[in-house]
């Protein structure tokens, strides 16, 4: 008579096995960094870092603490001057970022520490991210008459869209700071897709929720990329969500890149895998 494992593994034999994910292919470079060099006095926080981010890819940056991946996002998005290297955003060659010019030429930004208008409703808040695409000035859309009207009617109905979207309609009037915190996170993300990205840059979209809060900001990042078409750039702690939800993962530590390649080819990379465990370099 067969033992337990015999009739296991001839049942694991058996079974159908679930057909592979295939690997989604990008060409098209929307960002490149080259030679990133950033200093704040004395303190290195990226040396010498190249990447790039293929239009319509989920690319994550992953690193211990410290490593420098704020600090990339900030290089990104024209927050911080890098004093060596330069950015290719779209084809334009530039040393570096403006934060205006990021913003306006398509690259949205989330913070590590939720930067809303705490007083200020849901709606309120999403709009905000409406007013680089504002035509009319503030002035003028304080009289709310005519083309103001019509305007402003057209910014909200987009703003209803992705909060219907986002599935927050219940707190679409709720002032932000009254939020548990896994919904003011939503709320951000709500806020950078009304600015219609190309480029989203979400810093620890999943830090401090709960594993269903998780679930549910993994599939809303997976359906913007899906529905929208937009290209995602994240830095998250959660080493199964990014191996989960990224196509590419870059590693950075003490402010150089480690690693860079798919998740499977990450995972197994000995360098990670030592500075994950802290062995001394
Ligand atoms: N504005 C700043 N002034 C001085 N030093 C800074 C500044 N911003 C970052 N640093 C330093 O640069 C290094 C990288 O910091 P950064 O915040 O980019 O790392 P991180 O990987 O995002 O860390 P964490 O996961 O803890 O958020 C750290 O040594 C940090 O102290």
């Amino acid at each position: 008579m067969p033992d337990a494992s015999q009739t296991a593994a001839a049942e694991s034999a058996a079974e159908p096995s679930a057909p592979p994910v295939p690997e989604r292919r990008f060409s098209e470079t929307l960002l490149e960094v080259k030679n990133i060099t950033l200093r704040f006095g004395g303190v290195k926080a990226l040396t010498d870092i190249s990447f790039d981010i293929k239009k319509g890819e989920i690319r994550a940056i992953i690193g211990p603490n410290g490593a420098g991946k704020s600090s990339m996002l900030n290089v990104i998005n024209g927050f911080y001057t890098p004093q060596e290297g330069a950015i290719t955003y779209k084809g334009r060659h530039r040393k570096a970022m403006r934060p205006h010019e990021a913003a306006s030429t398509g690259i949205a930004r989330t913070f590590q520490n939720i930067a809303l208008f705490k007083g200020m409703s849901t709606l309120d808040n999403i709009m905000t991210g409406r007013l680089l695409k504002m035509k009319s000035n503030i002035f003028l859309q304080a009289l709310y008459w005519g083309p103001n009207q019509r305007e402003e009617s057209e910014h909200r109905a987009f703003c209803e869209r992705i909060i219907d979207f986002l599935e927050i309609q219940a707190i679409r009037k709720t002032p932000v700071g009254r939020l548990p915190y896994g919904l003011q996170k939503r709320v951000e993300l709500a806020r950078a897709l009304a600015m219609e990205p190309d480029l989203l840059l979400l810093d620890e979209p999943m830090a401090g929720m709960n594993v269903e809060e998780k679930e549910d900001m993994c599939r809303f990042v997976l359906d913007v990329n899906d529905e929208f078409g937009t290209t995602i750039a994240l830095i998250e702690h959660d080493m199964g969500v990014v191996m989960d939800i990224s196509d590419r993962v870059v590693v950075l530590d003490y402010g150089r890149k480690l690693a860079d390649g798919t998740p499977d080819e990450v995972r197994s990379n000995q360098a990670v895998i030592d500075a994950y465990l802290g062995v001394s370099h």
